[in-house]
């Protein structure tokens, strides 16, 4: 089915889309742009009525949701929203190219992200991979957060997809935002600045750094101010097993996450660097010692040298016809989130 069958079907359900086209763009895809010379600020642009909404069944007890919408995908045959899916690729481009090989910030979340694929493959075992992965990716990439009040609040049990809205592409500077209307029963699109004509209408899907972007979706932004940079596996080469383990048992072993817009670095990876030479007097409550305050300064100084070290080995490893630009982005947004990091340490400490 072409995009104009769809449209068609779409509009015959008595949506009001006047003031909104679909064009389709090479990089982006599908999106929507305002039809209308001037949509002012604070106007509602888009109402999407609940019945239109593809909800989880919930039939089988020992699916999550976003399981029950993929058997929905694989097993209706006559909706033309799900006919027209089929003819969307979503399947993250790094997926083709296993082979690559990735810095070891790509490889931790690709893990994660495969592991959590594999568990919902290993429950559809009847359908071939081909199809299975348009219908997890055409979920994964084109569901929102709904709340389908029911006891589990787990994310993937509350969501949906829902047709035409699920048009609209990522920013991290959007014009419009989305909610549900409990009041109308409709999810509802509103501007939150004026939008001229042909102007894409944006709004911002969660504020993903370009690692889970490029995961996720498949894409990443040249400018992206949610940027970070986990060191788990970095603080893993400095601390032994044993003060690995001191942090875990006060639940430190998380947020280990340095950022490229926070101004203050993270209480656990504070306490965690300062394990390292102070074995004895540590305590998980209290500031690192005045007395100390330069020993512990060097010791970040060094810690960030060496993860700078680090992301310069790996991108250099990573060797790539397919993600040249990728490559170069986020390789600058690592710099970047170091750089601002020292520049945190020395605003802390001078
Ligand atoms: C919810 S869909 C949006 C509509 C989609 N563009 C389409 O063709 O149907 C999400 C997908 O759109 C693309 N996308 C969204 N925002 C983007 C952006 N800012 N830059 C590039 N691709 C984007 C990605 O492929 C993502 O997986």
């Amino acid at each position: 089915m072409n995009i104009d069958q769809f449209l068609d079907w779409f509009n015959s359900r008595g949506v009001c889309t006047e003031n909104i086209n679909v064009s389709y763009k090479k990089d982006i895809g599908f999106g929507l742009y305002s039809s209308k010379s001037l949509i002012e600020k604070d106007s509602l642009i888009l109402s999407i009525p609940e019945h239109l909404f593809i909800k989880p069944s919930f039939e089988k007890s020992d699916l999550t949701g976003f399981e029950h919408l993929i058997i929905y995908l694989l097993e209706e045959k006559t909706n033309p929203y799900v006919e027209f899916l089929r003819s969307i690729k979503s399947i993250p481009k790094w997926r083709f190219y296993p082979n690559d090989k990735y810095p070891q910030q790509l490889i931790d979340k690709m893990s994660k992200h495969i592991n959590k694929y594999n568990k919902s493959r290993n429950k559809f075992l009847n359908y071939n991979d081909q199809d299975f992965q348009w219908a997890y990716y055409t979920i994964n990439t084109r569901c929102v957060h709904f709340d389908m009040n029911i006891s589990s609040k787990d994310q993937d049990d509350n969501l949906c997809l829902i047709p035409y809205l699920d048009f609209v592409n990522h920013s991290i500077e959007p014009n419009t935002i989305s909610k549900y209307n409990s009041l109308t029963n409709s999810y509802d699109i509103y501007t939150i600045k004026s939008i001229n004509l042909n102007e894409e209408i944006t709004f911002i899907y969660n504020p993903h750094s370009n690692v889970d972007l490029f995961i996720e979706y498949g894409f990443i932004l040249s400018v992206n101010p949610y940027n970070q940079l986990n060191i788990e596996y970095q603080l893993e080469q400095i601390l032994s097993n044993k003060q690995i383990e001191i942090i875990k048992s006060f639940n430190y072993w998380n947020s280990l996450d340095l950022y490229s817009s926070n101004n203050d670095i993270s209480w656990t990876i504070i306490k965690s660097i300062e394990l390292t030479y102070n074995n004895n007097n540590w305590s998980p409550y209290y500031h690192p010692s005045y007395k100390d305050k330069y020993k512990l300064y060097d010791k970040i100084y060094f810690f960030l040298t060496i993860i700078k070290q680090n992301i310069e080995k790996d991108f250099q490893q990573w060797i790539t016809n397919h993600f040249t630009l990728e490559k170069n982005i986020l390789y600058n947004d690592f710099l970047t989130i170091i750089h601002h990091t020292s520049t945190i340490i020395n605003n802390i400490f001078n």
